[in-house]
């Protein structure tokens, strides 16, 4: 058994102080602890984990995890103290998948000096896939979540990335056919742009409070939005100039796309096909704020597009559950999206009302604006999601939402499903739902 150098801890103004001898300390300021863990193999002593700031002086450091060993735990600090949660003690190794070109690139980095130490602290096995093209957790999805979960294994997968991961295997599991005798937990350390999810379930401080959900989580059942798309809808592809079919079998009435978190049509969708360039990526969320003014301020000094169609909610009676269907009076709008989750970004609160899982679809809509009303609306959304409250924004619990598109040009009948733009035909239509079945679970602490 290597030696450690066990050092007594003790607590004031908001420092643990860990002290080996007179001289030798160690402080820690208590909102960067990630946890405290019993020493594996080890009859005695905790190591506090923490996540050192600071670093080589390069934006992409996302900081160090580190372990330091004490004898006790103050008992002000006793409810850091965690055990192993069951779903890391699988005889399985843990999966870590590491999305290297989410956000601005950082999945790695995070993974050196932030996962893989925390994963030796807690003694655990692990297996590392590195994606290496836009394919790799499709496949990976394939050749063994999706097994793993069919042949009944339980497994636990820790997604460094954006939303894509997760989407990633949502498409793979719920466009199967095969039955899954038991769903995956995934753990997410977000590493992308958006971060929809990870923000949506209390994830906002960067990777660090990933792993704080890791230790204090509770597997809870993933909700899936269903998008059924006219037939003869396609995936917009490398940056907008290529086209792609959704599903491998043809000569379906429609289309099916999953999703976990929004679907959305008009200014929304617009700006995330816009902005999904090599280009624009490089400026991580910023892009999405870029490509907005671009569309609400078009350089040839037009008005904003005035989106055409119709569209249809069911609504369901809180009393009684008996559904209803209304087409919404308006046929020209700026802002349509039905989303299952309360953030999009870190600090863009699109829908307040929504729960982190809790599987109630909402709708957001507005009509054309002004290019200054539509900013300021927007605005508000980042200022704690006060949009909802404007009387110029219908923002609703729904149960579906059907979208009949009447636009001439293709430009405007791009939509966005978990980020992938689907272009509609000419008189087509797109249908929102939720998804019955509960095939993923998502690792989440409740604050
Ligand atoms: N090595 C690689 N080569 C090419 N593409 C990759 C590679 N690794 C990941 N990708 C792709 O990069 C994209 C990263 O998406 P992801 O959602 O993880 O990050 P993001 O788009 O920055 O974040 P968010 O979706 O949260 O806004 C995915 O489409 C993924 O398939």
């Amino acid at each position: 058994m290597a030696a450690i150098n066990i050092r007594t801890a003790t607590v004031t103004d908001g420092i643990l102080t860990c002290t080996s001898s007179p001289g030798d300390e160690i402080q820690i300021q208590l909102d960067d602890i990630v946890g405290v863990v019993q020493i594996p193999e080890h009859d005695r002593g905790y190591n506090v984990l923490f996540v050192e700031r600071g670093g080589p002086d390069d934006v992409n450091f996302p900081g160090r995890l580190t372990g330091v060993p004490i004898s006790s735990l103050p008992s002000s600090l006793s409810h850091l103290m965690t055990e192993v949660p069951s779903y890391l003690q699988h005889d399985a190794p843990v999966q870590v998948v590491v999305s290297t070109r989410s956000g601005t690139g950082a999945a790695s980095a995070v993974f050196q000096h932030i996962v893989r130490p925390f994963l030796a602290y807690l003694g655990l096995n692990h297996e590392v896939y590195e994606t290496q093209s836009s394919q790799t957790i499709l496949e990976l999805s394939q050749s063994r979540f999706l097994k793993h979960a069919c042949a009944g294994k339980p497994q636990t997968i820790l997604l460094l990335s954006g939303d894509g991961g997760l989407i990633d295997i949502v498409d793979v599991f719920y466009k199967s056919s095969r039955s899954i005798e038991v769903p995956p937990n995934i753990a997410l350390i977000p590493c992308g742009t958006g971060n929809a999810m990870a923000s949506s379930i209390g994830l906002r401080n960067g990777p660090a409070s990933g792993l704080v959900t890791l230790l204090r989580g509770t597997p809870c059942s993933v909700p899936i939005l269903t998008a059924k798309v006219s037939p003869g809808g396609q995936l917009v592809i490398d940056e907008g100039h290529g086209r792609a079919p959704i599903d491998v079998q043809p000569d379906l009435p429609h289309h099916t796309i999953y999703g976990a978190v929004v679907a959305s049509w008009g200014l929304h969708a617009t700006l995330v096909a816009d902005s999904d360039t090599s280009e624009y990526r490089k400026f991580g969320s910023e892009r999405f704020q870029m490509a907005a003014k671009e569309l609400l301020y078009p350089s040839d000094n037009t008005e904003p597009h005035r989106f055409q169609g119709k569209i249809t909610l069911t609504t369901s009676s809180p009393q009684t559950g008996e559904l209803r269907e209304e087409t919404l009076a308006a046929q020209e709008h700026m802002y349509v999206l039905a989303t299952l989750v309360p953030r999009l970004e870190k600090e863009f609160l699109i829908s307040p009302a929504s729960e982190p899982l809790g599987g109630q679809l909402r709708l957001l809509q507005f009509g054309p604006v002004p290019a200054a009303e539509a900013m300021r609306l927007m605005t508000l959304a980042y200022q704690g999601g006060q949009h909802v409250a404007e009387p110029s924004v219908t923002y609703t619990e729904v149960e579906r939402v059907r979208i009949e598109f009447q636009e001439e040009q293709e430009r405007w009948r791009r939509v966005c499903i978990d980020g992938k733009i689907v272009a509609i035909e000419a008189g087509g239509w797109l249908e929102i739902c939720k998804e019955p079945r509960e095939l993923l679970y998502l690792i989440y602490s409740k604050p």
